[in-house]
């Protein structure tokens, strides 16, 4: 990838495409091309042709979708299968119709199977069934990777996907129903420390494990298999390490100020008990992740802080 190529960022200001970007920008990408969802609605078949004939972009990184936490998932699932459905063929569809030289599709580690033996290999995909609260976006993603996958084998494309663990990081979502667990802690936890409460709900039972990775890390993760990676087996990107939920909370608290007590709301769902990803095949490609989980916090936090008038603004 030439650092004059013509690079197309999908969902460059989301929390992904954004970390992305930066990445870009830093390694002296200069040709840089984006549109936001008011600008260019990827589920728009006809725009998004139109914007690829216009752009004739080289590489395409596809971090734009419908995204949420356990609860948004679980609550609206004909968006979150619909909307991705749409966004992926389009874009995939129109790379391979304008001959992108290599498109980067980020799938998410929840489409392996619920039980999937941990730590969740690459080939645990479709071996059992999903994880009912986010079947809708497992099913869209699965597809997305099947979609690029067909691409390659039957048009010879250089298409391939990565599959994140859980993360975080700078532009989060920090809705308080519709969020993943960190920014929604992240922002409970400030909340309850701001009003003087002795006490934070969190939902479920504490006990499920998850592994979380900084967003920036997965920029670079990015950038690091559009250069090195070219096969059409999707490659797991996370840190190794893992937590529960319940010390992720009190990782929160410590870091954000708050002496209080943690309660629990059992009447929201766990979701998968343990989701820790397989990253062997990223690491002996020669990456691995910078950042520790409590410095991407504390990270986060401050900028969380800095940002803290936009954030309330319901995403
Ligand atoms: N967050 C996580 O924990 C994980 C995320 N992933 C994957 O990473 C990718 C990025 O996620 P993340 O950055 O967290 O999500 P965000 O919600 O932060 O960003 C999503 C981006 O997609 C864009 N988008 C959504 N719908 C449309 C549309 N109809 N037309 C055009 N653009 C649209 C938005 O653009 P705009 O801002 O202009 O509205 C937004 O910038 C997704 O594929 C997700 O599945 C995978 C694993 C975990
Ligand atoms: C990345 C991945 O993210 C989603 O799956 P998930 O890992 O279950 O995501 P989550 O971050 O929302 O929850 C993690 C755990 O944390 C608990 N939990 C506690 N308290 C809060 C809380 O306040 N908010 C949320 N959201 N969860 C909470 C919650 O009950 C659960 O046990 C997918 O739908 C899908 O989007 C996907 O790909």
């Amino acid at each position: 990838m030439e650092k004059n190529a013509k690079i197309y960022v999908a969902g460059h200001r989301g929390m992904v495409g954004s970390a992305i970007y930066r990445k870009l920008q830093q390694e002296g990408y200069a040709n840089l091309c984006a549109a936001t969802s008011n600008e260019l609605d990827l589920k728009d078949t006809q725009a998004v042709d139109r914007f690829f004939q216009k752009e004739q972009p080289e590489y395409v990184f596809l971090a734009a979708a419908k995204v949420g936490g356990i609860l948004a998932n679980n609550n609206f699932p004909a968006d979150f299968l619909y909307d991705n459905l749409m966004i992926q063929n389009n874009v995939i569809e129109a790379s391979y119709r304008y001959n992108v030289k290599k498109l980067l599709f980020l799938g998410s580690s929840c489409i392996y199977p619920k039980f999937a033996p941990q730590p969740i290999h690459e080939e645990s995909l479709l071996t059992s069934s999903l994880e009912p609260t986010n079947e809708a976006y497992a099913i869209a993603k699965i597809a997305g990777v099947k979609l690029c996958q067909a691409y390659s084998k039957q048009h010879n494309r250089h298409f391939i996907s990565v599959m994140p663990t859980n993360l975080y990081g700078f532009g989060d979502n920090y809705h308080p129903q519709n969020s993943h667990v960190l920014p929604a802690l992240l922002r409970r936890f400030h909340e309850a420390k701001e009003q003087g409460l002795d006490e934070v709900v969190i939902w479920g039972s504490g006990t499920p494990l998850r592994e979380f990775m900084f967003a920036d890390d997965l920029g670079a993760a990015c950038l690091f298999l559009m250069l090195n990676y070219d096969q059409p087996d999707i490659v797991n990107v996370g840190t190794g390490e893992e937590v529960s939920i319940l010390d992720l909370a009190h990782l929160i608290a410590e870091t954000v100020g708050f002496k209080g007590r943690v309660g629990f709301d059992k009447t929201k769902p766990d979701g998968t008990p343990r989701k820790l990803m397989d990253s062997e095949r990223l690491h002996k490609l020669g990456f691995r992740h910078q950042t520790s989980l409590k410095e991407g916090i504390r990270i986060t936090y401050q900028d969380f802080l800095e940002k803290i008038g936009a954030y309330s603004v319901v995403k």
